[in-house]
């Protein structure tokens, strides 16, 4: 079989490789949009085997047809099986409007952007800004603050929750306008369970997975980095492993086009020859359970011809009685010891020889089912892809004058504030002669007037630099000066983050990954940055 070795196109139509780290034109700087970014040190030489995630790590879903596919998929569950009005058929979807890191208040029908005191700072009813007053009213009290956590609030932690997130905002508009046409009883908690139950039955039921299946190239960005990246790790001694909740079908499928363009129907259509790129491949792994060592789930073999399952003997293989005379070596070590259905963690240490969980460094995408739950329950290092960040850093470096500039007015804010504050004092407890008094007083009122004006240009300007980021809800990382709650966790949990998995392919195998230095605040007016 041919070494599967896809190049990229140029400008001038000549194609090209990759240029990953091992490449000739490989080890020069990396644009500031593809550098792997550091948590926590990282030294490559110590990690044996890098596993990965499927959907949205490896591949990459184009949300506007994959995502839509999913709302459309949605919207006709909810008028056919769950009784909503006819009309929602026309609704359309607007694909760039929700963010990850946004947090659902299903009782309340709010769209919620905290930072990472998990205070509220930008709020939603439906598609309509609260008010300072409603969001403090209903968020601002520091003494009963919520954990904003499940049951009652539902986190937009991946890219598959946006769809779902801008319906349950349009259905929340159209009940308050409409509260006869929703179905009998329908607050806006059960139109959250109606549109969650929705979207599941999309990802089991083949709504979406057969349109991939059928155009792949359709739904997934192309990246030819990725098979280049698997050899480079392997060819370094790594050992490579796929851990998806995907089922093996599927999986076979989108790999199928990321290792080789190839699809279900193409004159080349799949096979397994992407297999070789991993020493263990786990479908249907039930992430985070997975990630539990004393997880019971069984462990099975998967049949690649027929999708079979077949039972192992905790990962090693149990011939059928009737077959036990023929049974093959090379399959037993091709194929069976490789490709696996549920089982755990511990399995997986098993079969790759990993003798502690620091040695494994798995990228995902998901926040809590990848990362937070195998460094925290586990001790893997991590590594989470965020595609957003790609065009947060550009704009980050475009933005930066503008940003200078919101720095000299913030402080410029808060000198004026201080001048005011003393102003006031004085006039206060002055025994000043009653000339002098009309005197200061009419200087702090024109202080007064200039605080505010100084208030509302850094305001407007604050809020016109976090629109160029997202017009709604702004920078992903940050709200206002703070870190986001996204951001928080991203920090906490994701030793390395990125904005591609492919970029991996960019840096040495043997990359000592360390973290920039820490600052608290009262270093930074002490120490030029
Ligand atoms: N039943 C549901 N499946 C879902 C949902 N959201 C995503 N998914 C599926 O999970 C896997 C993710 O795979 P991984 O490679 O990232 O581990 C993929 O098959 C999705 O279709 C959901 O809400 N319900
Ligand atoms: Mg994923």
């Amino acid at each position: 079989m041919d070494e599967v070795h896809r190049t990229v196109e140029g400008n001038d139509g000549t194609s090209k490789e990759p240029h990953i780290w091992a490449s000739p034109e490989g080890g020069r700087d990396i644009e500031i949009a593809k550098q792997i970014f550091c948590n926590r040190s990282l030294n490559m030489r110590n990690i044996v085997a890098v596993g990965f995630d499927m959907d949205y790590t490896l591949a990459q879903y184009k949300p506007e047809t994959f995502e839509s596919l999913a709302y459309e998929g949605t919207i006709r569950k909810l008028v056919y099986d769950l009784g909503y009005p006819p009309e929602l058929l026309h609704w359309t979807f607007d694909w760039t409007y929700m963010v990850r890191g946004l947090v659902l208040d299903k009782k309340r029908g709010n769209i919620l952007k905290m930072d990472r005191h998990k205070y509220v700072k930008v709020a939603y009813h439906g598609f309509r800004e609260m008010s300072k007053e409603e969001k403090v009213g209903t968020y601002g009290s520091t003494l009963i603050r919520d954990s904003f956590d499940e049951p009652d609030y539902a986190l937009i932690d991946t890219l598959f929750s946006l769809a779902e997130a801008y319906l349950f905002a349009q259905l929340v508009d159209f009940k308050d306008k409409n509260p006869g046409k929703v179905p009998q009883g329908a607050d806006y908690a059960r139109m959250y369970k109606d549109v969650r139950a929705a979207v599941d039955l999309c990802h089991r039921d083949g709504t979406l997975k057969q349109m991939v299946a059928e155009d792949p190239k359709r739904y997934i960005n192309e990246d030819t980095s990725i098979v280049p990246m698997l050899k480079m790790l392997r060819d370094s001694g790594r050992a490579t492993f796929l851990v998806t909740n995907s089922l093996w079908d599927y999986t076979n499928i989108v790999m199928n086009f990321l290792c080789g363009g190839r699809t279900m129907h193409g004159s080349d259509p799949c096979n397994f020859e992407w297999l070789k790129y991993f020493d263990v491949v786990v479908t249907g792994s039930a992430k985070p359970g997975f990630f539990h060592e004393d997880n019971r789930a069984g462990l099975f073999e998967v049949e690649p011809e027929s999708g079979m399952l077949l039972n192992t003997d905790n990962g090693t293989p149990m011939p059928q009685v009737s077959e036990l005379a023929s049974y093959c070596c090379f399959q037993i070590e091709i194929l069976i010891l490789v490709l696996m259905q549920g089982g755990s963690v511990g399995h997986l240490h098993k079969l790759l020889s990993i003798e502690s969980s620091s040695q494994v460094l798995y990228v995902g995408d998901h926040i809590y089912g990848d990362i937070l739950r195998s460094k925290k329950v586990l001790g893997w290092r991590t590594m989470l892809v965020v595609p957003e960040l790609e065009r947060e850093v550009e704009l980050l470096w475009q933005l930066r004058d503008t940003r200078r500039q919101l720095r000299l007015l913030r402080n410029e804010r808060d000198h004026i504030e201080d001048e005011v504050h003393h102003l006031k004092w004085s006039l206060n407890v002055s025994c000043l002669l009653s000339i002098a008094l009309l005197h200061l007083s009419c200087f702090s009122s024109n202080k007064q007037a200039e605080r505010d004006k100084v208030r509302i240009t850094h305001q407007q300007a604050q809020r016109e630099c976090h629109q160029k980021f997202h017009k709604v809800w702004g920078q992903l990382m940050k709200t206002g000066y703070q870190n986001s709650r996204f951001a928080h966790q991203v920090e906490r949990f994701a030793c390395l983050y990125t904005s591609q998995v492919s970029n991996i392919s960019l840096y040495s195998p043997d990359k000592y990954y360390r973290p920039s230095e820490d600052f608290m605040p009262h270093e930074f007016g002490i120490l030029p940055l």
